[in-house]
């Protein structure tokens, strides 16, 4: 991993009718006029209904537009994709593949993130080789369903306060308006969907966020 953990993680928004690669782009525009690339990282994720063939040709996409400046690319649920396009790492969570086969499938110097909602979680999942920890929902959401109750900046907090050494990436209805309560709640970092992709703007969406994380 890098010496700057990434502060704010733009997830793509991939459902139909959405423009993933003009956000994409907006964003890291956003992060070039702060000066902040290094501060921020692209995951790739689409819906479960896509096709590997049209994952593999966004997440390449996504990589050419980050990798000229050093903005992370990691690749959501589909470690395959993420090993065919040559991203910095995937995300995974608990169903998809277990933690410690997705470290051996990616190898060991990889960016490996895993979802996880309390402190035994963030452990195991330590434990197991992530590099750092997906931890929501922090506030309520409507982009996933099925998620639990949300679980707040003080939860949030908690589970990074068991795992010191382990960047906690908090996920979740997160906005520029709450972002830094999960930040002093402990997390190093936040990840939004919402946020930027369903901004009016998502340029000025991603500089209003990494202002806040400064
Ligand atoms: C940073 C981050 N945290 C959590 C998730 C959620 O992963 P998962 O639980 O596997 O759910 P899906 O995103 O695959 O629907 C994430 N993607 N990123
Ligand atoms: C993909 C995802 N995972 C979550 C979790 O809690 O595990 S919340 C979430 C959706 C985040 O979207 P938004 O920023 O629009 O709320
Ligand atoms: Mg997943």
């Amino acid at each position: 991993m890098g010496p700057v953990f990434p502060h704010l993680h733009v997830i793509t928004d991939a459902r139909r009718g959405r423009e993933p690669l003009t956000v994409v782009a907006a964003a890291i525009a956003a992060a070039r006029r702060l000066d902040g690339c290094h501060r921020l990282a692209v995951q790739v994720r689409v819906e479960d209904d896509v096709s590997d063939r049209d994952a593999y040709e966004l997440a390449g996409a996504v990589l050419e537009l980050c990798r000229p400046h050093g903005v992370w690319c990691l690749v959501n649920d589909r470690l395959h994709v993420a090993l065919a396009v040559g991203a910095d790492g995937g995300h995974v969570g608990a169903a998809d593949l277990p933690v410690a086969v997705a470290r051996k499938v990616l190898g060991p110097t990889s960016v490996l993130g895993a979802t996880c909602r309390d402190a035994a979680g963030a452990r195991a999942a330590r434990r197991a080789g992530a590099s750092y920890l997906g931890v929501g929902p922090a506030f309520a959401t409507t982009t996933k369903t099925g998620l639990p109750s949300p679980l707040g900046p003080g939860a949030v907090g908690a589970v990074a306060a068991a795992v010191p050494d382990t960047p906690i990436v908090a996920i979740g209805g997160v906005t520029a308006g709450n972002a830094r309560s999960l930040i002093g709640a402990g997390a190093a970092a936040v990840a939004v969907v919402g946020a930027v992709a369903a901004a009016s703007d998502p340029a000025r969406a991603t500089e209003d966020l990494l202002r806040v994380l400064a």
